[in-house]
């Protein structure tokens, strides 16, 4: 398993350092890639805390891109002897903090065509809007094959990190979202009504994986996540903590300073003791999907490249454009 992983982040490095996007460094205390800061908190030489925001314009979407920074933020992150805890949240509440964007990849070209002038409009109160849909919609299986192949690095770094992780979701954390979500060890939300958390795949007309089923029925129990599943429940806060998605609901101006103080309580567990309990937890899940990748990716690419799934994806982007007016 840990060669497996070691190969995997390998070619990640190396797609990593292509796009040669290292803006920010700030001593030991914040790097940043284009779409992932990471600000580190605690005095040099004791115990830090990491922060990754996602900065992804416009929604926070898990694009192949992102999955190679944010996989690349957190290997280095879990090679600082000095860290112990992480916090993910989003960089989207930082209204006109806009990053200006050379519009080369084809995803970006489409949105910076949309955004008169090249720049991308980060929007508040987005956690994550889970897969880039443009990732699986109108590509060919190799692309298919090579993004699910990111997103399972994504979720096995994230599910067995040894690292104490919290997500701070400051906004709507849909599907993909939710998965970067349910990964941690522990949930805080901001309350807000208008901002939803759940596995909604099955209204795109496509399925979430068994690994991701399996991380949903560990999280919410085996009933909760059977119907949430078939009908895509998005729950606002209030319904989210109640089934048990997020641990905690507080104002959303305290999100951060109550992740803060809850990873505090965590981090005064001894690290060897809490890690291997949270390996024996998690092994078992993880392994299911170490075993079978390969076909795990070969299933999603046939899947995704049916015409009726296609047809489905273009239905819902059509949707999400139409819902402007
Ligand atoms: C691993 C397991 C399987 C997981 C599967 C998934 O995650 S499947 C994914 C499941 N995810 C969902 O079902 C979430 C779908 N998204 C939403 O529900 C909403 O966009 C929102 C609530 C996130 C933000 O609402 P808002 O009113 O603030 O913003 P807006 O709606 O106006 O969108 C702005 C622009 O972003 C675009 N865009 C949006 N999402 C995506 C995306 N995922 N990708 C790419 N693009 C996306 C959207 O088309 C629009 O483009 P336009 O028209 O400017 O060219």
């Amino acid at each position: 398993m840990a060669m497996a992983l070691r190969a995997a982040s390998r070619v990640l490095l190396r797609a990593g350092s292509r796009l040669g996007r290292r803006e920010a460094v700030d001593g030991a205390r914040r790097f940043a890639n284009k779409r992932v800061l990471v600000e580190t908190e605690g005095a040099a030489g004791a115990t830090r805390i990491a922060v990754m925001k996602f900065r992804n314009p416009p929604v926070n979407s898990l694009s192949l891109d992102f999955l190679t920074e944010f996989v690349i933020s957190l290997e280095k992150l879990e090679n600082d002897k000095s860290i112990r805890g992480v916090i993910l949240t989003s960089d989207s509440l930082k209204r006109g903090n806009q990053t200006k964007v050379a519009a080369t990849e084809k995803t970006e070209e489409k949105r910076a065509t949309r955004d008169h002038g090249g720049r991308l409009q980060e929007r508040p109160g987005i956690f994550s809007a889970g897969l880039d849909l443009l990732e699986m919609y109108g590509r060919n299986p190799a692309h298919y094959a090579e993004y699910w192949k990111a997103v399972q690095e994504l979720w096995l770094r994230l599910y067995l990190s040894s690292l104490t992780l919290m997500s701070a979701i400051n906004g709507a954390s849909p599907a993909g979202g939710c998965l970067l979500a349910i990964t941690c060890d522990y949930r805080i939300m901001a309350d807000n009504p208008k901002y939803t958390i759940g596995l909604n795949e099955s209204l795109l007309g496509i399925v979430a994986p068994f690994w991701l089923k399996d991380n949903y029925v560990n999280t919410i129990g085996h009933r909760a996540a059977e119907r949430a599943l078939q009908l895509g429940t998005l729950f606002p806060p209030a319904e989210a903590l109640k089934v048990g998605v997020v641990d905690e609901v507080v104002p959303e101006d305290q999100v951060h300073s109550k992740t803060l103080s809850v990873m505090a309580k965590w981090l005064a567990i001894p690290d060897h003791s809490r890690q291997l309990t949270k390996t024996m937890m998690r092994k078992a899940t993880a392994d299911n999907l170490i075993k079978q990748r390969e076909a795990d990716i070969q299933n999603f690419a046939s899947f995704i490249s049916r015409d009726s799934i296609q047809k489905s994806l273009h239905m819902y982007l059509e949707k999400l454009k139409h819902k402007k007016g």
